[in-house]
């Protein structure tokens, strides 16, 4: 396979449409085939739709998409199913299955040391529309990564999780970057900074910066990014962000 020569996700000159709006204005981006990559970038920037054009869930008007080094158009479903684990933004199930039934859908069965990491074991009978929400998108992720995948994208998977969990969630997620490319949406820039290799700014649907998370994540690009001043307050190592008044 052509993963440790060439960028395991690319994207170049990627335009996608809605109508008569352009979402995505020609995007060149890549990401190598191990690491846990941020996309990043306020409400409406575009990468949900990113995210669904690097997989094919949105057509793409313009450009190329390359996974593992083919082009996306050249990928059987099946091996594109296997060579991926997608988490969506919504995680919603329209059948009331129970945990064990929806981890029955994943593409392997997920392993004892999976279940555990997800804390699953005691919600296994249980009917997802019983869950948290925590609960749920533990669940969800638990099915997206069952099989391993070589790519993984995941749409806010911290979104419903408390403290402790996001962190949990976030040393999961690099657990699988050591063999795969994890491409994460978040909004928590303090996530991306901490576990993150690489993140990317996206605004308007362009690709405002990319690179290390201490270059990016500055106040004057995430300020010019968000529309709005933001401050990043370092504390040894650790960085934090808030919006000003
Ligand atoms: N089918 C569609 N028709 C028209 N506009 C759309 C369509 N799908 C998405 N959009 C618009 O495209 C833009 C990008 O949407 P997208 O969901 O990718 O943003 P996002 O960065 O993921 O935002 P959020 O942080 O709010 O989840 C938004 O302005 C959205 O309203």
């Amino acid at each position: 396979m052509e993963t440790t020569t060439c960028p395991a996700l690319a994207v170049q000159g990627l335009q996608v449409r809605a109508g008569a709006r352009t979402l995505l204005h020609g995007i060149d981006a890549s990401w190598p085939a191990r690491g846990l990559f941020a996309l990043v970038g306020a409400n409406g920037a575009g990468k949900s739709t990113l995210l669904q054009a690097l997989i094919g869930l949105r057509p793409a008007h313009a450009g190329e998409v390359r996974l593992l080094g083919r082009p996306l158009a050249g990928w059987k479903p099946r091996a594109l199913a296997q060579a991926i684990g997608y988490l969506p933004q919504q995680t919603h199930s329209h059948w009331d299955l129970t945990v064990d039934e929806l981890l029955q859908l994943a593409l392997a069965p997920p392993s004892a040391a999976l279940i555990e990491a997800c804390e699953l074991g005691p919600l296994r009978q249980r009917r997802l529309h019983t869950l948290s929400g925590g609960e749920a998108a533990r669940a969800a992720l638990a099915r997206a990564i069952a099989h391993r995948p070589p790519l993984l994208l995941a749409d806010e998977p911290a979104a419903h999780l408390d403290l402790p969990h996001q962190h949990q969630l976030m040393r999961l997620l690099r657990a699988c970057a050591a063999d795969a490319a994890v491409l994460v949406v978040l909004h928590d820039l303090h996530l991306a900074a901490r576990y993150c290799d690489e993140v990317t700014l996206l605004a308007e649907g362009r690709v405002m910066a990319a690179g290390h998370p201490d270059e990016v994540l500055r106040s004057a690009s995430l300020s010019q990014a968000y529309g709005s001043a933001v401050v990043r307050c370092d504390l040894g190592r650790q960085r934090f962000f808030t919006a000003e008044d």
